[in-house]
């Protein structure tokens, strides 16, 4: 529907108010009994039922056919919003069909799922479960966040989730990080940005889209969907409602994205607003707007991208072949994603697939610190503050939505909240760089942390650490480029600034021999 239907005399019927609407028909309910979860059979998996052996799809005869046709009736998962920390039988409780954001009091909510029907199955069941589906095809459980579906959105139809295949990012081994820098051995890097869109917000996204698709293929009134950005929930929202044809709406800070963040949503054809405002202004008007006009709500108030976000921490225990780590250091703004972590791993710990739970660091720029100070007040009366300018510009954010959800998170795995100065996150991104990665500012505020606490020998040598790098380098190229040009006042330890040679055999070579003998060992 155009956006110039909002004028329309008929745009009254679609406005819904912000008190949550509620299903009038039951063809949700009845196709949820039907569909359950395919694969899910509490038989063993093999060849047979792995589904993964018959021969590729014809163009007749397309992957969501072949999923169609593999749908079975056994189990009947589901989940549903409740007040968060409330229980699954809370006497308060939200289908996920219905358009709410908030509890009654005004809290946040969370989808509960139903642990009882889950623990049915036990670890083992689970663990071989997700890892038969990892590095195939099959729609949709080709995509590291589907490949969990029955602990995301157990109810949702195949043909109607949007997926680029997202999540399966690697964890890779940062062996020369890990002992030149910090001394240590186990130090691994989860790299979430490499991604669809360069950033986790693509296991949030493909959840929360598909479920405002199903919303309305059953005709909910949802005219698109709209969120606040600091550059990558508005660049994976974009992406995601293009795939499906849902006009997306959203809200930018001016001047305070990167270039190449700023064009991803433009790109995808979403209307762009830049706002003379910082990103707590757009958060709070997105809000606003959203309680007025039939947008659906993308930020991470939204509980649904919870969902899709803690599968990266399923993912890491899978590719550890279900070890826990030791560590997990996570940057955080809205803070969202240390509850995501802490929930996946929370999970995998409640249904036996694992025995325990990591301790998380959450990582903060000095600049837009409210969680840092809150911690370090013993996590008494959170104080919103105005964040200042960061190079790790995502993560500047003074009144964070999600800080019940982090403190939660944090007090439940003993964790840690640490800070980075712009001059410390800026040298630590350039070090990792230096050892091959190609890091963004937010991994250099993860690293700082990992710094800090190996320096302070809270984190020990053999510790397994896992940073999480939250998005690709590649959108913060201007930093990087201001830091090696040495145009930062007072940065740029690390700088590596081209060199600029008169194109004459003479010339080059002067420069080479110089640079030969520093490399030469002593
Ligand atoms: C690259 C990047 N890193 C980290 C974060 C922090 O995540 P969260 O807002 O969930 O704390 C964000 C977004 O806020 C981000 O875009
Ligand atoms: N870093 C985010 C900030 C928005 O918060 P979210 O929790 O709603 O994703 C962004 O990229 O916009």
């Amino acid at each position: 529907m155009a956006v110039s239907s909002l004028f329309h005399p008929s745009f009254s019927t679609l406005v819904f108010n912000s008190k949550p609407t509620h299903l009038t028909s039951n063809r949700n309910n009845n196709r949820s009994l039907f569909i359950a979860a395919s694969s899910l059979d509490p038989t063993p998996i093999t060849a047979a039922n792995n589904n993964n052996h018959s021969p590729p799809p014809s163009a007749a005869d397309n992957i969501k056919d072949k999923a169609r046709r593999h749908v079975s009736t056994t189990n009947n998962f589901t989940a549903k919003y409740v007040p968060f920390n409330a229980t699954f039988d809370s006497p308060e409780s939200y289908s996920l069909d219905e358009i709410v954001y908030r509890s009654k009091s005004g809290g946040l909510l969370d989808v509960h799922h139903d642990m009882e029907a889950l623990a049915k199955f036990d670890g083992a069941y689970w663990r071989n479960l997700f890892d038969s589906r990892v590095g195939k095809t099959t729609w949709p459980y080709g995509s590291g966040v589907w490949s969990k579906k029955e602990w995301v959105l157990p109810e949702i139809h195949p043909d109607d989730i949007v997926s680029a295949f997202e999540g399966n990012s690697n964890l890779f081994w940062a062996e020369r990080f890990g002992k030149q820098f910090v001394g240590m051995n186990d130090l691994w890097v989860k790299h979430c940005g490499i991604s669809h869109t360069g950033s986790f917000k693509d296991l949030e996204m493909t959840v929360l889209v598909s479920q405002v698709n199903r919303l309305r293929k059953n005709e909910r009134p949802l005219v698109g969907v709209g969120c606040a950005s600091t550059g990558d929930t508005s660049a994976a929202l974009s992406a995601y409602c293009a795939s499906a044809g849902i006009p997306s709406i959203v809200f930018l800070p001016a001047n305070k994205i990167s270039t190449a963040q700023l064009i991803q949503p433009v790109s995808n054809g979403a209307l762009v607003l830049s706002l003379d405002t910082d990103f707590d202004g757009c958060m709070k008007l997105i809000r606003e707007i959203t309680s007025e006009l039939p947008i659906y709500l993308a930020n991470s108030l939204n509980s649904l991208r919870i969902e899709g976000q803690k599968t990266a921490a399923i993912e890491i225990l899978q590719q550890f072949d279900w070890q826990v780590p030791d560590w997990v250091i996570i940057p955080g703004g809205n803070l969202g994603n240390i509850y995501a972590f802490y929930k996946g791993f929370k999970m995998c710990k409640d249904l036996g697939l694992v025995d325990k739970i990591p301790r998380l660091v959450c990582a903060q720029a000095a600049n837009a610190n409210p969680l840092y100070l809150h911690y370090k007040n013993g996590f008494k009366d959170f104080q919103a503050i105005k964040a200042e300018t960061t190079f790790a510009s995502a993560i500047q954010i003074g009144d964070p939505v999600s800080i019940d959800r982090a403190v939660l998170a944090l007090k439940n795995c003993n964790g840690i909240v640490e800070e980075a100065t712009e001059e410390e996150l800026m040298d630590a991104m350039s070090l990792a760089d230096s050892t091959g990665m190609f890091t963004c500012p937010h991994t250099g505020v993860a690293l700082t942390a990992l710094i800090k606490l190996r320096n302070s020998g809270v984190i020990g040598s053999s510790d397994r650490v896992v940073v999480v790098s939250t998005a690709h380098g590649l959108k913060f190229a201007q930093s990087k480029i201001d830091y090696h040009s040495g145009t930062i006042p007072g940065m740029g330890r690390y700088a590596n600034p081209p060199v600029s040679v008169k194109a004459d055999f003479g010339s080059v070579m002067d420069v080479l021999k110089d640079f030969l003998l520093s490399k030469t060992p002593k």
